[in-house]
Order: C-alpha cells, then sequence, then structure tokens
C-alpha cells in the first residue's frame, strides 16, 4: 500500500498515538525529524506546534499538511512515526516500506552552522536537555544572547526537551555566528564531560543543600528497619549481596551484577526510557538493597555522578491525601532546603542527570496506575498519583535516573512500557546465607551451629535463600534448636517461630508457646491480625494511634515487638506504626481469618482464595463487614481507588493453609472451637481444589504430533505452595489425581528452591511421568535437592539458566540413575565444568535407555569431553548430546567421535562454538563413516578449515542417513563456501 494510503485509512489511529496522554513530546519530536529531513519549512514548522494550537489540532494539521505534499512526504512522516512511537502504540498501524526511519535516504552535508542545527536537530534537543542552564549562562557572557532572552528559554512551563528546541529556534534565528557558538560550546562540555554549570563552581546554597541530603539520606540509611530500630545492628553489618541478574528479554545471557550495573547499560530494553525496575519477590531483599545504594552514595563511595539522591516511599507516598507539586515532594518528603529554595529547586531542574530518584515499594502504593493524565509542569500541583506517574514514565523530569523497586507481578504492562531495564533480585546464594548467618551471629561457634543446623535441613535452607527468611531464622535459632520432633520446613513454621520469640521475649518464664498461647497472647495476636487485615485489604501498611485505637490495640500490644515506627506522612499528626515487615502482617492477617468467630457466618476463606473475586473482597467483600465495625470507614480519598495488593492476599491465604494444617491445630484448638477449624478447613481445601481444576481445564488440546502439555502460571505456583503448607499428603494426591498431561511447563515463574519443596511434595503423586521444564528460574543446586522426591515421575527435566552446578548434577544423577522413566536431562547455561562429567558417565553406563543429554553453554573442556567419552563408549541409547558453546576444542571432539562411533541410537551431536578445528572435523569424518543413525551435525562457529571440510566430504561420500552438517561462521572463504555447497548440498553454510 503507499504511504499516502496508509495515512489516510490509518489517520485515527495515527492522530491517537500523537495526541497520546495529552503530552506534545510525540508530536514535537516527529516535527523535529520531519525539519531536518527537510519535509517542512520553517514556516511550516511553526505553524503546525503546539503549543500554540491545541495538541489534536496540531496533530490533524500535520497529517493534512505532509498528506499534499506527495508520497515521498508521507513515507517520511511515518518513519518518523515509526522512529518516536512507542512499541505498544506501533502494534496496530504499518509503516509501509519507509518504516525503516529515514536513516537510508542520502541526506546532504549542511553547509552552515544553522543547516547543521537543523539537520541535527532531533540529536541536539537530546544532547542539549541536561545542559541547558549552562549553555544558556555561556551564549549570554559571549553575548549571543540577552538575560531575559535566556529566562524566557527556561520558563519552567517548558519540559527540558521544550526548552532545548527554544534555545535551538532562538539561536537559528540569530544567524550561523551564534549557532557556530552553540555547537562549540556543546562539544567542549561533551568532551571534558564538564558539570553541567560549565566552568562556574557549584552554587554555595546548591552546595549547602548537597551536604544536608547527604546526611540526612546517611541518617535514614545507616540501621536495617526490620531491627525495630533498635540500632544495634547497622547495615554495613550485616548487609549481605544478593544474586542480582538482568531480566529475560533483554537478550543478555544473565550473569550476576554488582550495583553499579542497576545504573549502567547491561540488560538496557529501552534507550529513550529512564526508570530501572528493581524487582523480586516479598522479602528479597529490595528494599535493603536500595537501602544500601543510599547508604554508598550518602557516604560518597558511589554514584558519585549523582550529586542529589532523592528517596520517596511509596508507602508513605500513598497516604499522601493532599494535591502536590514536584517541588513540594522534593522539598517536604526528601529534604528541606535552608537557603534560597528558588536557586536550589532551578538547579533541580536543569540537571536532570545530576539527580537520582529512588522509589521503594511500588507494589505498597495504593493507587492504580492512569496514562489518562500526564503532568509535564514541575511547579503544577497534583495528586501524588499523578505525580509518581509522570515521574515513571518520564512527561516530568525527563533525563533523571530513576530506580523503582516491586513485587514482580505489581507492575502492569502500562508501566512496564516505560523501564528502561528490569534488574532481578534473586535473594541469597548458599554461599550468602552463611556469610549472612556468619554476621548475625559474632559468636563463630553459634554461627556454625546454625549453618549446621541449616545443611541438616534442606527444606529450611531452601527457605533462607529468601532474606527476610534467613534474618528470622537466624534470630529464632534458639527456638530452633530447642524445637523437637517436627522439624520447621514451611513458611507458616518459620512465622510461628517469630511468634514464640517475640511473645517469650515478653515473658521469659513463659517456656513455649502452646502454654502461653490462650492464656496470654491469642487476644494480642487477633487484635493486631485484625488490624493487618484491614491494613491489607485497602493496601495500608501505615497505621495512626487512631487506627490503633480503633481497633483495640493497647500499648502493651505495641510493646510485643512486632509493631515499629514509621515516619508516617509529611505534616500528618501523631505517631504512626508499621509492621516489622509486611509479611510479618500477612502472617498476622492470616492469624486473624482463622482464629476470629465473631461472624462465623461469613468466613473470609472462599474469597481470600478466589483469584478472580479478589477485587471484591478489596471494596465490599465479606472481610469488609466483619472489619468496618472495628476499624471505622475506609477514608479514602476521593477520586482514588485503592487496590489491596495481590500477592500480599496470596501470602496470607498461603499462611492461612499452614496454620490450619493438621500439624498446628493443637495450638489453635485452644482458641477456637474445633467445628470451626474443621470448617475452614474444608474450605481451604475446596478453594484449592477449584482453583487447580480451574487451571487443569485451561490445557489446550495438544496439536497432532506433539505432547499434551501445560503451560502454568505464576498462581499454579502459589496453589501449589498452599498445599505444600498443609503438609497434606492426601490433599496433594488429590490436587494432582486428575491432571493428565505428559509435559508440565514452568518456565519464569521464579520458581526457587522453595518453590521446588513444594512442587516436589505435589507431583510426587502423579499418576503417570511428566516432563517438566523449569527453564529460566533460580532452582539452584538446593532447589535440584528439593525436587528429588518428585523425580521419579518425571520423564525429563529441563533446567536451562538456573544457576546449577557439579553438586546439583551430583545430586542429581545419583538420584535418577534409579527411576527407568527417566530419560532426558537439559542443563542448557548453567556452571557445569569438568567436575560433573564423570557424573554423566556413570548416569549412560547404568541407563541404557538414556535419550537425551543437553549441557550447551557451561564450562566443559577437552578434559571433561574425555571424561564423557567414558559413559558414551557402547551406550546404546543415547539420540540427542548437545554441548554447544563449551571449549572441548579438537582433542574432546577426538575422545567423543571415538566413544560414539560404536553408537547405533545417536541422531543429533551439537557442537556449535567449541574451538573445533581441522583435527576434530577428521576425527568426527570417522564416526560419520561409521554412524547410520546419525541425522544432524552443528559444527556451527568453530575454525574449521578447508582441509576440516574435505575430510568430512570423504566420509559424507560412504554415509547416506545424514541429512545436514551446520558449518556457518568457520575458517572458510566465500568462494570455499560456494564450491563446497556444489559438492554436496548437505553442507549448508
Ligand atoms: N542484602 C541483605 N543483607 C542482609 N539482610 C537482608 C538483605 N536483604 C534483605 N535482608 C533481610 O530481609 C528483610 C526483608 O528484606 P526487604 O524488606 O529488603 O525485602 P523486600 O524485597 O523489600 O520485601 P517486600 O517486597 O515484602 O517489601 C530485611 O529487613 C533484612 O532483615
Amino acid at each position: 500500500m503507499s504511504a499516502e494510503r496508509l495515512l489516510h485509512v490509518q489517520r485515527e489511529g495515527l492522530l491517537r498515538a500523537l495526541c497520546c496522554g495529552g503530552v506534545a513530546e510525540m508530536l514535537e519530536s516527529v516535527l523535529d525529524l520531519l525539519l531536518a529531513w527537510d519535509v517542512l519549512q520553517w514556516e511550516e514548522y511553526q505553524s503546525v506546534r503546539p503549543p500554540e494550537r491545541p495538541l489534536c489540532h496540531s496533530a490533524r494539521e500535520l497529517l493534512d499538511l505532509v498528506g499534499s505534499k506527495g508520497e515521498v512526504a508521507c513515507g517520511l512522516l511515518l518513519a518518523a512515526l515509526n522512529q518516536v512511537l512507542d512499541k505498544a502504540q506501533k502494534a496496530s498501524l504499518s509503516f509501509g516500506a519507509g518504516g525503516g526511519g529515514g536513516q537510508g535516504v542520502p541526506w546532504p552535508l549542511p553547509a552552515t552552522a544553522c543547516q547543521m542545527l537543523q539537520m541535527e536537530r532531533p540529536r541536539l534537543v537530546r544532547r542539549l536537555r541536561g545542559r541547558i542552564a549552562a549553555i544558556l549562562q555561556s551564549l549570554v557572557k559571549s553575548g549571543d544572547l540577552t538575560a531575559y532572552e535566556c529566562d524566557e528559554v527556561q520558563l519552567p512551563i517548558h519540559t527540558p526537551s521544550q526548552q532545548a528546541r527554544r534555545l535551538l529556534d532562538l539561536v537559528q534565528s540569530k544567524g550561523d555566528c551564534a549557532a557556530k557558538t552553540l555547537l562549540r560550546l556543546l562539544q567542549q562540555m561533551e568532551n571534558s564531560s564538564m558539570s553541567e554549570d560549565g566552568e562556574t563552581a557549584l552554587p554555595a546554597e546548591v552546595l549547602q543543600y548537597h551536604k544536608k541530603l547527604r546526611s540526612s539520606v546517611l541518617a535514614q540509611s545507616l540501621f536495617l528497619s526490620t531491627y525495630g530500630g533498635t540500632g544495634s545492628l547497622s547495615l554495613d553489618d550485616v548487609y549481605t549481596e544478593g544474586l542480582l541478574e538482568v531480566a529475560q528479554g533483554s537478550g543478555e545471557v544473565p550473569r550476576p551484577l554488582g550495583l553499579e550495573d542497576i545504573f549502567g547499560q547491561v540488560g538496557t530494553l529501552n534507550e529513550e526510557a529512564d526508570t530501572v525496575l528493581l524487582s523480586g519477590e516479598a522479602g528479597s531483599g529490595k528494599s535493603t538493597l536500595l537501602q544500601r545504594i543510599h547508604l554508598v552514595w550518602a557516604r560518597g563511595e558511589a554514584f558519585e555522578d549523582r550529586l542529589l539522591l532523592f528517596a520517596f516511599s511509596c508507602r508513605r507516598l500513598s497516604s499522601e491525601e493532599r494535591e502536590a507539586s514536584l517541588r513540594e515532594l522534593l522539598f517536604l518528603h526528601c529534604c528541606w532546603p535552608d537557603g534560597d529554595q528558588e536557586l536550589i529547586f532551578r538547579y533541580i531542574l536543569d540537571h536532570p542527570h545530576h539527580l537520582l530518584f529512588t522509589f521503594d515499594g511500588l507494589d505498597e502504593f495504593r493507587h492504580s496506575f492512569s496514562d489518562e493524565r500526564r503532568l509535564c509542569c514541575p511547579t503544577q500541583p497534583a495528586p501524588v498519583s499523578t505525580l509518581l506517574f509522570s515521574l515513571l514514565q518520564g512527561s516530568l523530569m525527563q533525563g533523571v535516573c530513576k530506580v523503582v523497586t516491586s513485587r514482580p507481578q505489581a507492575m502492569g504492562t502500562p508501566l512496564r512500557l516505560y523501564i528502561r531495564k528490569e534488574v532481578q533480585l534473586k535473594g541469597f546464594s548458599p554461599e550468602g546465607i552463611s556469610h549472612f548467618v556468619q554476621n548475625h551471629h559474632r559468636d563463630p561457634g553459634v554461627s556454625a551451629h546454625v549453618l549446621d543446623m541449616l545443611r541438616n535441613n534442606s527444606a529450611l535452607f531452601g527457605l533462607c535463600h529468601i532474606p527476610v527468611l534467613c534474618w528470622i531464622v537466624s534470630k529464632c535459632y534458639k527456638e530452633l534448636l530447642g524445637s523437637r520432633g517436627d522439624r520447621p520446613r514451611t513458611f507458616t513454621d518459620v512465622y510461628l517461630m517469630i511468634l514464640q520469640h517475640f511473645f517469650q521475649h515478653r515473658c521469659p518464664q513463659q517456656r513455649t508457646l502452646g502454654s502461653s498461647w490462650e492464656t496470654s497472647y491469642a487476644d494480642v495476636a487477633l487484635r493486631l491480625g485484625r488490624l493487618a487485615l484491614w491494613g491489607l485489604k485497602s493496601a495500608r501498611y501505615v497505621f495512626s494511634n487512631m487506627e490503633l485505637l480503633r481497633c483495640s490495640m493497647t500499648e502493651d500490644d505495641i510493646g510485643t515487638g512486632f509493631l515499629v515506627h514509621s515516619e508516617g506522612s509529611p505534616g500528618s499528626d501523631g505517631k504512626h506504626y508499621e509492621f516489622l515487615h509486611v509479611t510479618l502482617q500477612c502472617f498476622f492477617a492470616a492469624l486473624f481469618v482463622v482464629l476470629d468467630d465473631n461472624d462465623s457466618e461469613h468466613s473470609a476463606i472462599p474469597e481470600l482464595f478466589n483469584i478472580q473475586k479478589r477485587q471484591v473482597l478489596v471494596s465490599r467483600g465479606c472481610l469488609g463487614p466483619c472489619l468496618s465495625s472495628y476499624c471505622g470507614q475506609e477514608g479514602e480519598p476521593k477520586g482514588h481507588t485503592a487496590k489491596a495488593e495481590k500477592t500480599n492476599l496470596q501470602i496470607t491465604a498461603t499462611f492461612v493453609s499452614g496454620l490450619l494444617s493438621h500439624r498446628h491445630r493443637g495450638l489453635l484448638l485452644q482458641s477456637c472451637p474445633a467445628a470451626a477449624i474443621n470448617k475452614r478447613f474444608r474450605e481451604v481445601a475446596r478453594a484449592l481444589s477449584q482453583g487447580l481444576k480451574k487451571h487443569f481445564r485451561s490445557i489446550p488440546r495438544p496439536v497432532e504430533g506433539e505432547k499434551k502439555s501445560m503451560h502454568a502460571m505464576p498462581e499454579f505456583v502459589w496453589l501449589i505452595k498452599c498445599i505444600y503448607e498443609t503438609q497434606d499428603a492426601s490433599m496433594a494426591r488429590a490436587a494432582v489425581a486428575k491432571l493428565r498431561v505428559e509435559h508440565l511447563k514452568l518456565t519464569y515463574c521464579n520458581i526457587g528452591p522453595v518453590e521446588c519443596s513444594a512442587l516436589a511434595y505435589v507431583l510426587q503423586h502423579l499418576r503417570s511421568p511428566v516432563g517438566l521444564q523449569l527453564d529460566y528460574n533460580s532452582v539452584g543446586d538446593v532447589g535440584v535437592e528439593q525436587l528429588l522426591p518428585c523425580l521419579h515421575m518425571c520423564s525429563s527435566l529441563h533446567l536451562r539458566n538456573n544457576n546449577v552446578t557439579d553438586e546439583g548434577v551430583r545430586k542429581l544423577t545419583e538420584k535418577v540413575v534409579q527411576f527407568e522413566n527417566f530419560l532426558k536431562i537439559a542443563l542448557f547455561n548453567n556452571k557445569l565444568t569438568d567436575a560433573c562429567m564423570p557424573y554423566f558417565a556413570q548416569l549412560l553406563k547404568a541407563k541404557q535407555n538414556f535419550i537425551a543429554l543437553r549441557l550447551g553453554n557451561n564450562y566443559i573442556t577437552a578434559v571433561g569431553a574425555e571424561l564423557l567419552a567414558e559413559g558414551l563408549r557402547g551406550h546404546r541409547s543415547l539420540q540427542f548430546l548437545g554441548l554447544w558453546g563449551n571449549k572441548i576444542g579438537d582433542n574432546g571432539v577426538q575422545a567423543l567421535s571415538k566413544a560414539l562411533e560404536s553408537s547405533h541410537s545417536l541422531v543429533w551431536l551439537s557442537l556449535v562454538d567449541n574451538g573445533v578445528g581441522s583435527a576434530g572435523a577428521r576425527a568426527l569424518a570417522d564416526l560419520i563413516r561409521s554412524s547410520h543413525t546419525l541425522e544432524d551435525l552443528w559444527l556451527t562457529k568453530n575454525c574449521i578449515t578447508r582441509e576440516g571440510v574435505e575430510y568430512l566430504l570423504q566420509a559424507l561420500e560412504v554415509n547416506s542417513s545424514l541429512k545436514s552438517i551446520w558449518l556457518g561462521g568457520n575458517r572458510l572463504s566465500p568462494e570455499d563456501v560456494e564450491e563446497l555447497k556444489r559438492r554436496d548440498n548437505r553442507l549448508i553454510f
């Protein structure tokens, strides 16, 4: 279709995209390109540009104007739109052949500096954005601009991009001399990486503000809040590096990152966006990591290019009900300037690249994201939600780096569009756990004891990968050492331990929780639980004194230690409190759901578990009536709808399952009648069974020739975790009794060791074996160990990208060697070395029905290949062997080929990117000669020369089963390739 026609038929969609969110930036960026490509003349540009006219008028006029200029102009407009619009906006539009972005057009070189300003306009706008004040100052000094013109350019109603455009227009109107000065100044600044202030020193007021901000951030970040502000444990003493990875989809292989990488290029998905998302499950350490960033910045140990750091808590921002401008937000919420406010704010606006904004806990922000209103003006008051979202998506303070933390599921698609990159926090590694415990217990005897105990209880060790649980376990080590009988292995077990710890701390003479529960603390737990649940259902995590009173909380209740002081929102009166950690709030909420007997007619359980009805729960469901009498009205600010955070409700439901389990019945029965407990347990069982059935019903019919497969969603994993908490084998058996699939896919489901324990607990009851695909998770060696109990029901195990090491392989192979059904392993992209090759060799020797071994992208060398060859020699069933991206070289290939010569089963062999040369090719030729089964041989990206290919060709003469040898990326000239292709079309380059 012609460009003219495309413009015509898509007019409505194009207008919508150009006016998206009522912000002019999209249209103005398109205009920049059209001006640069000479599609628009200067006068035409002036006549269509906003803000001289309403945005939609400008957009319509632009389409009309370009439409009247013919096919080429229309093509270039489409190309400009293709460059400027984001992925989601482009999804429903077509850009025709000009969609390449106008980059192939041979533009003449600019003859004058003014022409340069015009032709380079889009890039210059970007380059100027953070340097406007400095450039203006220099241009005034050089006499090219007046102070009045300077002020005009910098009017605060304009965004930095608009200011850059106004500056360019102004300088262009002054002529070539001014244009040359501007280009020179910009170049000088970039070359010397000078600050935006050019040669002028930082104003004294700004310096003073910087110092004040530093000391305030330092004071706030020195101690970990979990410790109830006791100040006894500084962040320095206890901080342990967590595992950080860039999210999938960035095209990069995940590798552990350091703090600096959060701000670097690695993993960038969207160059134009400024917001970095730091995501992780509950308690994985997001807030602590942010606190670490604050601390090292405040001490001047890192991120020195960020002069000012503004740290926000979304929890606190949530309770801000007044409208505020950006200026108020910065000064009131972060640090009040003692000096000239005007000057400091001006500095902030002019130096976006010197600022860092952090927003902790976006999942705790009570208001939904809305794209309807975007704010550009930094002095205009607006609801805090509008301010926050305008900052995150960049219409406000473009160019400022923002880091926002959130649980993964809480970050909806609309906001994800504005994410520069996502960095995932995966909790502690096994070494991290040891490090944390040693930091926590400076007495080496105690830490060794705790670690020993963890090593002997792998389910608990798995839980400790989540830092908040590691903290609880370390804190409650005495309770743990004293625990007899049932060893703690579930979330609920661990949280009951902290309950016991705090209550016992209040009343040391009572030795066990059992004896004190009913008499002393059941009422306290109920009051805390009521407050906790009320908070969760309306996404409240900070409570005023008044709210505590409404839930009948006493000073003594507060003294138990589960609530800690919180700052509340600025300007709010009286003391404020929050739970030690939000997961503890979930635990108390669960206690309330399980124990409260005031309203036995209305059980909260069905709603808590029912995913679809969950929004109802927030506004008017069963939890509403049973709580409102205690806590009064919701008190939502007008125009806002609060939303309960779904993962917190899921965590609460998980605890409800655990508390109702038979193991903890004794405890509950002291405060609640048995009939009520039994009824609630039945409700949980029903809800879980219905939830799973819903998943099973959604399994599509298998495509012909393919296995029946279920791609599980994170919600499925949550249901399985609830079943694990119940520790009820019959429930686990019933859960999968009707699951009839051959393949269970759980990729990208945030599966760590804890989830592995739960999966194994349930999947061991499957009726027939499944292929279990756990690619792209964080299973690790501990997770592998947790999976062992279900491997007899697995036909294959896929663990691509899961941090598995040789130790994990040892445990895995030792186990699966006994299982007849187990036929395939895929461990692409893990941390395997030569040391685990004897385990695979042994597996192959012992299992003569094994089919596929895929070990690509690990650290296997010739030594490992030789060890593996031991197992391959004489093996009778292996069909697929994948060693892509290792370093086995010629020697390794020689050993493998020799061992495989006797194989009557091998169909597919991959040795891509392994440093294989012609000697290796010669060895493979022998294998080809002897094999009657091999069909595909992958040798791409090696260093095979012409000589090596000749060996392969000779062997092909006597082999008719081989269908293809892939040879692209070897040491062959284009002429060689052409000739070789002709000699045998099974050679593919
Ligand atoms: N890197 C770390 N070093 C030491 N302790 C840590 C670390 N990360 C987390 N912790 C411990 O775990 C607790 C919970 O961590 P944090 O609050 O940072 O998790 P989170 O991911 O923000 O949780 P949520 O999503 O539930 O708010 C901390 O208070 C601290 O005790």
